[in-house]
């Protein structure tokens, strides 16, 4: 009997471009969606553009509620769950970077509330996916929250956040050639199920940004467009796969651990970037693509050495040879490096 089963979710509305905050209430009503509003955000975010969504609420004659948050906590998920009870609320927006946007989506995933994403920086995939990640004691990986039912992502809004969140946007998709790569030998050697639907759109999500290199710019509105537009692709890839292993391999790995490392370090696109190099070099060897990894990041101006994340470079062994730790996904680092080929993978690679 033929017993195999999926079950994809997606956004139905996903609004990107010049101005859309503005068409907020238009892709929020579409939605079905009732009773009252309650906007979460963090401080920037909500100045740069909780305020002007809940304005447009009350403009239309809803009752909206805010809430700013200041961490990316469960402390902070437990304060949104318990306004949004106070209040009666009946969907939420996550408006701002990966933090505000994970604390909405898993707090919506305790409430069994609808939520929707609005971006304010195109700083990672998290953004538009599914998956939500909130450092608890050793774990920083994500794990599955509610999806948004919508994306409303203003180009405008996105072009004047800080550049340096816009370059880790697009290291995070560049390390998606390395995530398929570590995904397809975790399905050839420890046959661990691979879609070949989400392989290939992330791969090729990763490919279309690196041959957009030129366009990504800094005062470039197109270049929001462009990196925001992979980032809802790279979403889509890990909701068809339902895990983030189309986007999220060893360099991934590596990145978490620094993370638990540094907590104060580099930006997430950055550290995976730099991993990527690294795994990539791994996956290839001296004469493979990790030089493609390498340039495709400088071209976008990312950082590509552990002294332009400002992580030492013992920091960058030690997370290296533990990386294989964080969390049950087999990937190139198998059961673990050891100190002398970690440090030879970062000195030919250029990390160190
Ligand atoms: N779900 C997933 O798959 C993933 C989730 N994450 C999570 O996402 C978080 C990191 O996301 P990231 O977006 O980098 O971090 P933040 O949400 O913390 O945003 C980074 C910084 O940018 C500021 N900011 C955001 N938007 C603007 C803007 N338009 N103009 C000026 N400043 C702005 C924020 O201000 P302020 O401090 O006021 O908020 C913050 O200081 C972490 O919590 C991480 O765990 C990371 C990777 C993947
Ligand atoms: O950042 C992600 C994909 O880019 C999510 O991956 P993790 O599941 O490793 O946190
Ligand atoms: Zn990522």
């Amino acid at each position: 009997m033929f017993e195999k089963r999926t079950w994809i979710r997606l956004p139905r509305n996903v609004v990107v471009g010049h101005g859309v905050l503005g068409q907020t209430i238009e892709a929020v009503s579409e939605l079905h969606l009732t009773g009252r509003p309650l906007v979460v955000s963090s401080p920037t975010p909500h100045d740069v553009a909780g305020k002007r969504v809940v304005a447009q609420f009350e403009d239309e004659g809803y009752d909206p509620s805010e809430i700013v948050i200041e961490e990316a906590s469960f402390d902070a998920v437990q304060q949104v769950i318990d306004h949004a009870s106070d209040i009666d609320a009946g969907f939420l927006l996550g408006v701002g970077g990966g933090k505000a946007i994970d604390i909405t989506k898993m707090a919506a995933d305790d409430l069994g509330l609808g939520f929707v994403s609005v971006p304010t920086a195109a700083s990672h995939d998290g953004i538009v996916s599914g998956r939500g990640s909130v450092p608890e004691g050793d774990t920083r990986h994500s794990v599955a929250a509610e999806p948004p039912l919508a994306v409303i992502a203003d180009t405008e809004v996105l072009a004047e956040a800080p550049w340096r969140l816009t370059t880790a946007g697009c290291a995070d998709i560049i390390s998606n050639y390395t995530a398929v790569r570590d995904w397809q030998l975790a399905h050839r050697l420890k046959n661990v199920h691979y879609s070949e639907y989400a392989g290939a759109l992330s791969q090729m999500t990763a490919e279309m940004l690196v041959e957009s290199a030129d366009s990504i710019k800094q005062g470039l509105e197109e270049s929001s467009w462009i990196v925001v537009k992979a980032l809802v692709s790279s979403g889509v890839a890990m909701s068809i796969a339902d895990s983030s292993r189309p986007a999220s391999g060893a360099e991934h790995l590596f990145s978490h651990q620094l993370d638990r490392l540094v907590p104060d370090g580099a930006l997430h696109g950055h550290q995976v970037g730099v991993g990527s190099i690294m795994t990539e070099y791994l996956h290839s060897g001296q004469k493979g693509k990790w030089r493609d990894a390498r340039d495709a990041l400088a071209a976008i101006g990312a950082p590509t050495t552990a002294d332009e994340l400002g992580i030492d470079d013992e920091t960058v062994i030690e997370a290296l040879t533990t990386a294989h730790q964080i969390r049950d996904r087999y990937t190139v680092l198998g059961d673990g490096m050891s100190e002398e080929a970690a440090i030879e993978a970062a000195t030919v690679t250029g990390v160190i």
